[in-house]
């Protein structure tokens, strides 16, 4: 089939400015955008990830007239520079326990919209505001739409822990849980492990396909040891999930009855909006 003018148009120019990676996570963050925060949303959960600030870049071009009425509530410190940076109304879940809607990265999408997220170490309170909103949703590029989880994404299951309890849970997830390479999360320029926003430590836990063939039940376990504050699996928790294409398309899984996988084509947005 060939493809539109206007989409080929948008194509190119949006390559000339960034990377088709960077193109395909605007594409999918404009479209979960469009869709998604509407006028009457007053509460907006923002998370955490390379595709979020297209998101946040797109609900700044909603007009500061329509922004300065609502409350942004972060993921974490990366959310919350974005947020305060863009000039947008800082809350937090505390005061806002109900969100009107959440978007979000993702390191894995699954075909039953069961994802993997951590691998930055925002899980929990990545949760707390999916949990929270009424409508969650998830953006990322393609690499990230798989049809079982652990495909691309191989470090495995971010867990957050308490620090003084880490050494069990390793053991807990390596001897009982079934994942004998699970390991603490180092951190790459200082001396010793990860610290999360909450002051914890993460370990990364990978499962054999067979495992994630059912995330719900690994997951489950893995919360019941004593010491783990969170889980960085996300089971059927979004209701759509939008992944940017190499070709500017952007393929989404939605949770109506069945997921169903379908593709649209980004010919909607201007190209006057996409070359900014
Ligand atoms: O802890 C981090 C979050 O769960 C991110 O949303 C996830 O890791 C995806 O991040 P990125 O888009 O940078 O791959």
């Amino acid at each position: 089939m060939p493809v539109p003018t206007e989409v080929a148009r948008i194509t190119a120019q949006s390559v000339s400015k960034l990377t088709p990676i960077e193109s395909s996570k605007r594409a999918a963050a404009y479209i979960a955008v469009d869709r998604h925060v509407k006028p009457e949303h007053k509460i907006i959960g923002i998370g955490s990830g390379s595709t979020v600030p297209y998101v946040v870049e797109r609900i700044v071009q909603q007009g500061a007239e329509l922004n300065k009425g609502r409350i942004f509530i972060p993921s974490g410190f990366q959310s919350k520079e974005l947020i305060v940076s863009n000039k947008l109304n800082l809350g937090d879940v505390d005061l806002y326990p109900t969100i009107d809607v959440t978007i979000d990265g993702a390191d894995e999408v699954d075909n039953e919209l069961n994802c993997i997220k951590g691998g930055g170490a925002c899980h929990l309170r990545e949760k707390c505001i999916a949990e929270a909103a009424k409508t969650f949703i998830l953006v990322a590029d393609y690499r990230k739409n798989v049809e079982f989880l652990g495909t691309n994404f191989t470090p495995g299951v971010p867990v957050e822990v308490v620090p003084f309890a880490y050494a069990k849970v390793l053991q807990n997830l390596q001897h009982v849980l079934g994942s004998p390479t699970a390991t603490l999360r180092m951190a790459k320029a200082k001396a010793g492990p990860v610290v999360t926003d909450n002051g914890n430590f993460v370990i990364d836990a990978p499962f054999s396909r067979d495992v994630f063939r059912d995330p719900f039940t690994i997951m489950a376990r893995i919360k019941m040891l004593t010491g783990v504050v969170e889980v960085g699996l996300f089971c059927r928790m979004a209701i759509c999930s939008y992944f940017g294409n190499e070709d500017g398309s952007v393929s989404v899984k939605e949770q109506v009855g069945p997921v169903e996988d379908h593709r649209i084509e980004m010919s909607h947005i201007p190209a006057s909006e996409l070359d900014i």
